[in-house]
């Protein structure tokens, strides 16, 4: 078990009780080894194994009450050379077992590495020469992305190129080959023309086309490893090898075999890459969408700049039918502005002064004087495609398997190769029984080959068939393309894992406030017990000035509109979940809900029936009392998202258990949940009590997803199995959550959930179909079934079709 060692910076703790809390915490967790956590420097240093993974050790300290700062920092790394899955497995397991790197992850799709590590123990050199030791190139990744586009194309390029080489000579040959066995019956001992013909047309397909290939496996071998190059340069050679010694000993010609294996190969690199460009065109196409230019004011005077220069605070005018250039406030004019490209949503949506807008995307008719709040890598659109790229780069923990088995699945092929061999030398009469007992069920076995040839044909097959790539290929590619179809969406996922356990997740939790509802409430009653409601509201206004709650923004909205005069307060206090209470006039004033008023045994009087009614209409409720008296009682209503009861009906639909969590009161809470269809609510939950809750559930056996807005809900969206957080603003970095949606409303979380589900599902499909192909053909190949050209056409398809399986999750309707 591969030991691995991290340092975290642990916020928060005060005392030795703190860091032994901590310590305990960990220490109880199955995985980790040993704990040592220093106060003075806050920092936990902990070695671990393979059972737990980094993120919920990170999750544990969270858990107890302390914030983690990772020490860690993490790199992207561009890889050239890897030809296959079992590159991947190789460099992944090679970096895994470094002192000082907490997490490699490589990407075979993208041809790189995210790596974390730990910059005291390890420098980026070490990281960069232990790949290169390898046997690969690696570089570390900048930030140029056009760059990196032109390059993909150029690559395609080449490998198209290749492609359409190997067939401008293995083409004739083929055709050769075909009439020469019209002709004679089989392809051996026609001419001493024929044998030669093959000769040149197939060496320059191996050796100059398929070069890479050669290069590639002998890099691997040298380097006490076997990728799958190994296995085409062996297979390939084979074959080959036998048009020379046609010269000497009657043997079958498969020369010309050879340079077709080559060509199908060369192929099936080609439509891979292709398809595999076509898979991450999703960042391709977010790079393309931000402003190249921008009109900002300079002394009153329009000034066109590139985007790159616009500075915080800058004022951009944007024309009708131009691009928004970067983040910002809408400072002056009004229009309509259509905001696909970053939620989704086709309807425009009206912008005026005071309003946020996104960059990139589209003004309609009016004119808007926008202020520059956002540049660079903080815009949204930066923070979508970095979000987009390292979701790519994380794993899928239904993966594991299949890595597990690339990282020996080359030599095992080795093993398997070199028995078939043997076993048609040694024992042919069995196993030529063999194959004629189950060849009977398939009609094309008719085999004039006999003895050593056909040791050799089906060793050659079993070398060019069994292919790890589809394997290494089957989840990177479908994450990849579910990844780029939530952000064109505005669904944003920030880790593979969360894929899968969404789809495990039966059980989800909405936040209520600015979740199901629009979270701005207004005041709609007033009642006194016996007195001015004007002096009841500039009490409650007073107050409420001091406090971020909605319900105090609708109070003092309405005293504002009302002009209702103010007090000075003294000792404003605000008390989480239950309300505020402050001096004024010397009196100690209280608003809030029945917990604050019972604690300050404020007799609700006769008042208590009209408190239920109001309640019961789904309205919060907020009393004003003086020390143990009542003055009088205000209701605020919140409306409901206009998509909510649609969304959770279909939800339920899907057969996931709607759960509603909320800090008001039970009969309010009860109210708006009738309202859309939630039958299990949770109320009267304080901020902290979130977390509990959810562990409850969790107790129970559920999965749990909870929807929230990510600044409240932070912690209960990190105890959840799935933390979903609604976009608020262009801000969608949101660490807690799992994955954010950017639109506001619930449809998207539908959508979220639809989009995880799917992508998995074309996860399972691809594992299976990589499997079950390996399974079934490497049977077959060992008895001889096969034909080696049409094993490396179906190993080349294998793959393809993975990555054209994944591609066409694009068209899932989310
Ligand atoms: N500033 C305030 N003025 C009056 N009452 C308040 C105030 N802050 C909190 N309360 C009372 O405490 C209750 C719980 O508040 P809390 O902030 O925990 O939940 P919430 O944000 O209203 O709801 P949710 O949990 O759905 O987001 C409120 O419903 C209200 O009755
Ligand atoms: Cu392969």
């Amino acid at each position: 078990m591969a030991d691995k060692k991290t340092v975290f910076k642990v916020e928060g703790m005060n005392c030795a009780a703190c860091s032994s809390k901590i310590e305990r915490a960990l220490q109880k967790l199955e995985g980790v080894d040993s704990v040592q956590v220093n106060l003075t420097t806050e920092k936990a240093y902990i070695s671990y194994n393979d059972k737990i993974m980094l993120a919920d050790i990170k999750k544990q300290i969270q858990k107890v009450g302390y914030k983690v700062v990772e020490e860690t920092e993490k790199l992207t790394i561009e890889i050239e050379g890897m030809h296959c899955a079992s590159c991947s497995s190789k460099i992944e397991r090679a970096l895994n077992k470094k002192e000082g790197i907490i997490e490699a992850s490589v990407n075979l799709a993208l041809n790189n590495a995210a790596v974390s590590f730990n910059k005291d123990m390890i420098s980026q050199d070490e990281i960069i020469s232990a790949i290169n030791k390898q046997g690969y190139k690696a570089r570390i990744k900048t930030e140029q992305k056009e760059d990196e586009i032109d390059k993909d194309e150029k690559r395609l390029k080449d490998s198209k190129g290749r492609m359409i080489c190997a067939w401008a000579f293995t083409g004739p040959a083929a055709i050769w080959m075909l009439i020469a066995m019209s002709i004679g019956g089989h392809a051996h001992g026609e001419s001493a023309l024929f044998d030669i013909g093959m000769l040149v047309l197939a060496a320059p397909v191996l050796f100059w086309v398929g070069r890479d290939v050669f290069t590639s496996a002998f890099n691997s071998v040298r380097h006490g490893s076997a990728n799958m190059d190994v296995l085409i340069a062996i297979g390939t050679l084979a074959a080959f090898v036998t048009g020379i010694l046609v010269f000497v000993v009657p043997v079958e010609n498969y020369a010309g075999v050879a340079g077709m294996i080559m060509a199908f190969h060369l192929t099936g690199r080609y439509i891979e890459t292709k398809a595999k460009g076509r898979a991450s065109q999703a960042i391709k196409k977010l790079l393309e969408l931000g402003a190249k230019t921008a009109i900002v004011l300079v002394d009153n005077k329009e000034k066109e700049i590139p985007v790159e220069e616009i500075q915080l605070g800058d004022i951009m005018v944007v024309k009708p039918g131009q691009k928004v250039p970067t983040d910002g406030l809408v400072t002056w004019g009004e229009s309509s502005v259509d905001e696909s490209m970053a939620t989704g949503e086709s309807m425009p949506v009206t912008k005026k002064t005071g309003d946020e807008v996104i960059g990139s995307t589209v003004n309609s008719h009016g004119v808007l004087h926008v202020k520059a709040t956002k540049v660079g890598k903080d815009t949204f659109l930066s923070q979508v495609i970095k979000m987009v790229e390292e979701a790519q780069g994380t794993k899928v923990p239904i993966q594991e398997f299949a890595d597990r088995v690339t990282g020996f699945f080359v030599p095992a092929v080795l093993v398997i190769a070199a028995v078939t061999f043997f076993a048609w030398v040694v024992f042919p009469s069995q196993m030529s029984s063999a194959l004629m007992s189950v060849g009977h069920y398939i009609p094309w076995v008719n085999h004039h080959l006999s003895g050593p040839m056909l040791a050799l044909y089906s060793t050659i097959a079993v070398l060019v068939i069994a292919c790890p790539c589809a394997l290494g290929l089957a989840t990177p590619t479908a994450l990849m393309v579910g990844s780029g179809l939530g952000a064109e969406n505005g669904i944003l996922i920030r880790k593979g894992e969360a894929i899968q356990t969404m789809k495990e997740a039966k059980v989800i939790v909405f936040d209520k406030t600015g979740t199901i509802t629009k979270g701005k409430p207004e005041l709609t009653d007033i009642i006194t017990v016996n007195g001015d409601e004007g002096v009841l509201l500039s009490y409650a206004t007073t107050l409420e000035k001091s406090s971020e709650h909605p319900i105090a923004k609708a109070i003092v909205e309405a005293g504002e509109k009302r002009e209702v005069p103010l007090y000075q307060v003294e000792k404003f206090n605000s008390i989480t979940g239950k309300g505020v209470t402050g001096n004024i006039d010397g009196k100690l004033i209280f608003a809030g809900n029945r917990k604050l008023m019972n604690e300050h045994d404020v007799d609700l009087e006769n008042h208590e029936q009209k408190i239920i009614d109001l309640e019961n209409e789904g309205k919060t409720v907020i009393m004003v009392a003086e020390k143990g008296k009542l003055l009088g009682i205000m209701a605020v209503a919140d409306t409901l998202k206009e998509d909510s009861f649609q969304a959770l009906e279909e939800l339920r639909k899907m057969g996931i258990k709607t759960y509603m969590i909320t800090g008001d009161n039970h009969r309010t809470a009860q109210a708006i949940a009738k309202k859309v269809g939630i039958s299990e609510v949770l109320a009267d939950v304080l901020p902290d009590g979130k977390v509990d809750k959810i562990k409850e559930l969790q107790g129970m056996g559920y999965k749990v997803a909870m929807v929230g807005d990510g600044i409240n809900d932070a912690p209960a969206l990190t105890q959840s199995d799935v933390g979903i957080a609604i976009g608020t603003g262009t801000d969608i970095a949101i660490e807690a959550a799992d994955i954010t949606v950017v639109r506001g409303n619930l449809t998207a979380v539908v959508s979220a959930v639809k989009l995880s589900k799917a992508t998995f599902t074309k996860i399972e499909q691809n594992l299976f179909w990589a499997f079950f192909y390996n399974t079934v053909a490497i049977p077959l190949a060992i008895l001889g079934l096969l034909h080696p050209v049409i094993a490396e056409a179906a190993m080349a398809i294998s793959s393809i079709s993975v990555v054209a399986n994944a591609n066409l999750l694009r068209r899932t309707k989310i």
